[in-house]
Order: C-alpha cells, then sequence, then structure tokens
C-alpha cells in the first residue's frame, strides 16, 4: 500500500538480469528520469529502495526518528564470514558496542588527519619522498598512477603504524592486493551471490578462492604489523593504540575492543581510504592538466599561503579556499562513490511520503543527486568556483549549495575518514603545485576526464593517461 514505483522484474532475480552491477549508477540514472526521485526494485530476494533527491536523503539520513532506522546495513557475506559476524565498522549495523567502536575509530581518524606533532615528521618524510618522485620524473611523460598509489600508500602505512616502508616495504603490497581483493568480493554481485548461497565458499569456485585469498592476505598483513609493533621505535599509529583499548573495560567491567574488532577495523581502513583517495587524485591531477589557468590561480594560493620554501602543513588547509572548492568540484563531478555505502532500514518506515518495509537495502544514490540539473547548473562541467562567494571564499556548510554536497554520506553513517582524506590530499595536491605545473604529454592531448567513462566498481577509478610536470 503506497509503496513506492519503480521497474518490476522476475520473482526472486527481480531486475539482475536488467543491470549491470558494476554500473548499477548508470541504470539507476535512467530510471530517475522514469519513475522520480524515490523509486524501488527487487534483485536477488532483496527490496532496494533508491533515493535521488537531496532533500529526501536529508531527511532520511539526519531527521530522528528515520536518521536511527536507517543507519543499519544490511547483510552482507563479507561482513558475516570474512569481518567475523561484523566485527568491523563499515559493515555493522548499529548496536551499542558498535556505536563505541566507531566513536573509538572516528576519534583516532580524527587525531591523525588533523595532524598530531608525533606524525609532523612522518608526513614531511612522505612528502620529501613524493615530491623527490616528481623530480625524477620532470619534464618526461609519465603515468601518474605509481607516484599517487606510493605517497597514498604511506600515508595508511604512517597512520596504522606510525612510519612508511615504500613500495617495496613489507606492508604496500599487501594493502594494495587486499584492496584490490576487497573490492572484488565486496561488490553487489559477488557479495550478493555469496549471501544468498554462502555453501558456495566450499566449493572449488573462482568467488570462493577470492575470499579465501583476501583472508590469507588480511591475515599476513596482521603479522607483519604484529611484528612491527615490537620494534623499538618512537613513531606509533593506530594500530598501537587499538593494541591499548583491548585491555579497556567499560563502566560494568567488560571489554568493548577485542582482537576480531582490531581484524575488521584494519581491514576497513584499507578498503575504505586507498581507491578513494586514489580516484580523487588522480581525476584531479587530470582535471588540473587540462586547465593552465586554474592551476595558476592555486600556485598564487599556495605561493601565498605556504610559501616556496618549506613544506605544505594541514594546519595551511583552512586558509586555501580555492583548493578546498577544486576537491569538492572533483568529488561532486566525479562521484566516485555513485552509491555511497548501502544502508537498510530496522523497521517499516515512511521515505518521500511513500511505505517502504523493513529490512529494505535503501541506496544513497549520489551519482544522480550530484549530476541532476536540477540540482546543479551544467553537472557535467567542473566549476570549482560553484563552491566560492563572490571574495573567493569557501562557502558555508549551511549554504544550499554546500548541503546537496555528499561525496562522504551524511548523518550516523557518514564516512568517518573525511579529515584524513581531505588533509592528505591537500598535502598532495599543494605540494604539487608549490613546485610544478602539470601539463598534456608532449606533442599529444590528454582527453578530457569524463566521470561517465570511468573504470567500473563500488569505487569508479579513470582511465590510465600521461601528463607532464613541469618545473616551475
Ligand atoms: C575521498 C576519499 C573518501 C571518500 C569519497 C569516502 C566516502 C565514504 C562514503 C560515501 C562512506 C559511506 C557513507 C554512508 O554509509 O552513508 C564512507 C564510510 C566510511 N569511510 Fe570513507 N571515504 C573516503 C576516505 C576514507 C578514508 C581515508 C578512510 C579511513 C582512513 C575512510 C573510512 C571510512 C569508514 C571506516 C567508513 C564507515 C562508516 C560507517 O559505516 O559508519 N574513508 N566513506
Amino acid at each position: 500500500k503506497n509503496g513506492p514505483p519503480g521497474p518490476k522484474g522476475y520473482p526472486f532475480f527481480g531486475v539482475i538480469f536488467e543491470v549491470d552491477v558494476f554500473r548499477l549508477h548508470e541504470k539507476l540514472y535512467e530510471w530517475t528520469q522514469q519513475y522520480g526521485d524515490v523509486f524501488q526494485f527487487q534483485m536477488l530476494g532483496k527490496k532496494f529502495l533508491c533515493i535521488n533527491s537531496v532533500e529526501v536523503l536529508r531527511e532520511t539520513f539526519l531527521q530522528e526518528p528515520c536518521a536511527t532506522i536507517n543507519a543499519y546495513r544490511s547483510p552482507t557475506f563479507t561482513g558475516k564470514y570474512l569481518l567475523k559476524n561484523y566485527s568491523d565498522v563499515i559493515f555493522a549495523s548499529p548496536s551499542s558496542l558498535w556505536e563505541k567502536r566507531r566513536k573509538f575509530v572516528y576519534r583516532l581518524l580524527h587525531t591523525y588527519g588533523e595532524g598530531i606533532t608525533s606524525l609532523e615528521n612522518q608526513v614531511l618524510q612522505n612528502l620529501i619522498r613524493f615530491k623527490g618522485k616528481i623530480r625524477q620524473n620532470i619534464s618526461k611523460d609519465v603515468n601518474p598512477f605509481e607516484i599517487v598509489d606510493e605517497f597514498i600508500l604511506s600515508t595508511i602505512e604512517t597512520l596504522i603504524i606510525g612510519r612508511s616502508f615504500g613500495k617495496e616495504g613489507p606492508l604496500q603490497p599487501l594493502l594494495k592486493l587486499e584492496e584490490e581483493l576487497a573490492n572484488r568480493l565486496a561488490n553487489p554481485g559477488t557479495d550478493g551471490v555469496l549471501r544468498a548461497f554462502p555453501f558456495l565458499r566450499f566449493l572449488p569456485l573462482p568467488m570462493s578462492s577470492i575470499y579465501h585469498e583476501a583472508k590469507s592476505v588480511h591475515q599476513q598483513l596482521l603479522d607483519k604489523l604484529e611484528t612491527l609493533s615490537k620494534e623499538d621505535c618512537e613513531d606509533t599509529g593506530i594500530y598501537h593504540t587499538m593494541k591499548k583499548a583491548l585491555k579497556e573495560r567499560d563502566e560494568n567491567g567488560n571489554a568493548w575492543f577485542n582482537d576480531d574488532n582490531i581484524y575488521g577495523v584494519l581491514f576497513n581502513i584499507s578498503g575504505a581510504a586507498y581507491l578513494t583517495t586514489r580516484g580523487t587524485l588522480l581525476s584531479a591531477i587530470n582535471i588540473l592538466a587540462k586547465r593552465l589557468e586554474l592551476q595558476k590561480s592555486l600556485q598564487r594560493e599556495v605561493d601565498s599561503v605556504i610559501g616556496r620554501n618549506r613544506e605544505p602543513r594541514l594546519s595551511d588547509r583552512k586558509k586555501c579556499p580555492l583548493m578546498e572548492a577544486v576537491v569538492m568540484e572533483t568529488l561532486r563531478y566525479i562521484s566516485h562513490v555513485p552509491l555511497l555505502v548501502l544502508h537498510a532500514n530496522s523497521q517499516s518506515t515512511t521515505i518521500g511520503g511513500y511505505s517502504v518495509e523493513k529490512d529494505t537495502v535503501i541506496i544513497p544514490n549520489s551519482w544522480t543527486m550530484h549530476h541532476s540539473e536540477k540540482y546543479w547548473d551544467d553537472p557535467f562541467s567542473f566549476k570549482p568556483e560553484r563552491f566560492l562567494d563572490e571574495d573567493g571564499q569557501l562557502l558555508p556548510a549551511t549554504d544550499p549549495v554546500r548541503k546537496r554536497f555528499a561525496s562522504f554520506g551524511l548523518g550516523k553513517r557518514s564516512c568517518i575518514g573525511e579529515v584524513f582524506a581531505k588533509s592528505r590530499i591537500f598535502l598532495f595536491l599543494s605540494s604539487l603545485m608549490q613546485m610544478a605545473t602539470i601539463a598534456e604529454p608532449e606533442g599529444k592531448r590528454l582527453p578530457d576526464l569524463d566521470p561517465r567513462k570511468m573504470i567500473p566498481g563500488i569505487v569508479l577509478q579513470p582511465q590510465e593517461y600521461e601528463v607532464r610536470f613541469l618545473m616551475r
């Protein structure tokens, strides 16, 4: 009764034959034209509700009682079997223990995101190494993927264990492999089939081998971290803080954080931090290479706030509104986490005026919201000035334009790594603008980055390309 409209599909299979699960956002964009801001469909025995309007999304995730009801996650194979019965943050549904865990990890990521004094030196080392890589490649046609990868993986290593060992070290190859496996396992296609038929994990199938490999790689990573954490070293990361939390007791004398939680949280971090940041930086480099005037303005900003004689610091970020607007517009334009992370409701509710049954999977369709002409003038054009006022200052978070931006999600499940991600993106781009100008490859045109042509996946990635870094 009063259910949302939407495509019908077949019993149990639903619309599975009509969609490519890796390009689901494109089909949902198309269906929005047909069915409107809120619609529903069925796939592999699950009901999905797609939210395509900012207003409805804000109501659903920010206003009580909806915000609490809709903060759940749907059961997943990855959460249940790989992450030891949802011992993590991302895949677990709310409970009092989960809330404590999320707050704890949020605090850790904020502290490291904003920069704690003991880590400034490590961050500086990462930047110096990164600048060295750019210098080695100056004026050559270069594929920036490797440089970006090494920078991001170094920041993740530093976050976890307090120092970076570089791309030949013991951690980076495992972190990278783990991320690839996580993406192949946790996508709605593979996870959906394994969730519906979990016994398949015992059969010698390609999808079950992804699961077994992910388990083994994650265990190897944890074993390496345990060995490294015993080394006598001043620099420590969140691994050490989590180990200390194992001994803590809550007000009733009970342990609230255990080894499985460390396992889950570390899996979340390697999965959530790498491809998201990589996609943002690689897209920004491609976009800037085509816009020399914008680079000049960024260089003026960086010169006046940081100058040329010292490395950028995390505290400089707030003084660079144009850089902030460029990053936000990159995130809006590419919307490379097009469906954010799927939510679910814990009880029957009303969304956008429609009745929605309990245990429906909720899709926050940021791809459609970020590319809707209803909200954005010329949505498939890159215009950082959307986020600036007449004086070139960043619009306040309460401005209607900022309220339409949802790349990190909203409310109780919003990204807890936002500050960490934005601060590392700032360090990378400001260091780059300080020393170099990004140019198209010698004698060749770099194709425009079109978000509709990104490599599909849970997190969309730009196609490979080449640029030149010219010394300023
Ligand atoms: C550009 C970079 C990033 C983007 C665009 C991004 C985006 C997102 C999105 C869309 C969600 C889900 C929101 C929802 O469920 O409603 C999320 C959740 C999450 N992110 Fe990020 N993220 C980024 C970087 C990071 C980094 C660097 C970390 C950690 C170091 C991180 C850790 C997490 C965690 C732990 C969650 C789960 C929160 C929960 O389920 O309660 N993210 N992120």
